[in-house]
């Protein structure tokens, strides 16, 4: 049940600013999709109603078949369970090392410790990072820190990926390794939404793009 469905969704933050207006939409498990817009269009208040980061004012946010805006609190963490995030703040920790950076969905929930590092290292080496495991994130390249937050989001092996700006001030080459990888998920069956106003990715990936224009979805 990986499906994302919104259904006529409208956002004001506290301060009043309306950000997303009747936004209604679909993405079918085991889709890749592109959210593009202008800076401010709502593409990050978007992703963050599908993570329960934010709360929509009206309408309804289907995630795997859960409505988020009746979510309990209790339910975040098991919703959470099965979604990746790869947002822009991306809150490594810096006083542990790439390992226990990826490691740590899996320790929250109690995995196995050596099933856990299997599979640590297997998300690592996708990532093209095993042979840093041991180093700490601020010894790492903008670009490295930026695939830590991928290996750490697809370590649990999530059914929903959702991608904030994930190739946003990354050189091509790494742009392009960043996109691969998501392909590569995809590919195995995981349900893709990355937003992006990156020209180079946007004309080399034929995507079905969901369009933000001052927080409406336009075809
Ligand atoms: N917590 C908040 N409180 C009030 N306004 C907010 C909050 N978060 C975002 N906004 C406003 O909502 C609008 C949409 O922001 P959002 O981050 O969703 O856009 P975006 O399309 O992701 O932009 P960008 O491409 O620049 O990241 C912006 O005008 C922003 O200032």
């Amino acid at each position: 049940m990986s499906f994302i469905k919104l259904s006529q969704v409208n956002k004001r933050y506290p301060d009043g600013h309306q950000v997303l207006s009747n936004v209604s939409c679909e993405v079918a498990a085991g889709e890749m999709v592109f959210l593009t817009g202008h800076s401010g269009a709502g593409k990050s208040t978007l992703l963050k109603l599908l993570a329960a980061i934010e709360r929509p004012t009206s309408g309804s946010v289907l995630v795997g078949g859960q409505n988020l805006a009746a979510l309990k609190p209790f339910a975040i963490p098991i919703l959470r369970r099965n979604l990746g995030l790869v947002f822009q703040d991306h809150k490594l920790l810096f006083d542990r090392s790439v390992f226990d950076n990826a490691m740590l969905p899996l320790s929250i929930i109690g995995y196995p410790p050596k099933e856990a590092a299997k599979r640590v290292r297997a998300a690592l080496d996708k990532v093209g990072l095993l042979s840093k495991e041991k180093a700490l994130p601020i010894t790492l390249s903008g670009g490295e820190q930026q695939r830590l937050c991928i290996a750490r989001a697809v370590v649990n092996r999530p059914s929903i990926l959702l991608a904030d700006e994930p190739t946003g001030n990354l050189d091509a080459q790494y742009a392009e390794d960043i996109m691969q990888l998501f392909t590569t998920f995809n590919q195995v069956g995981t349900t893709v939404l990355i937003s992006t106003h990156d020209e180079a990715v946007l004309s080399r990936y034929a995507n079905r793009r969901l369009h933000l224009e001052q927080g409406r979805l336009v075809a």
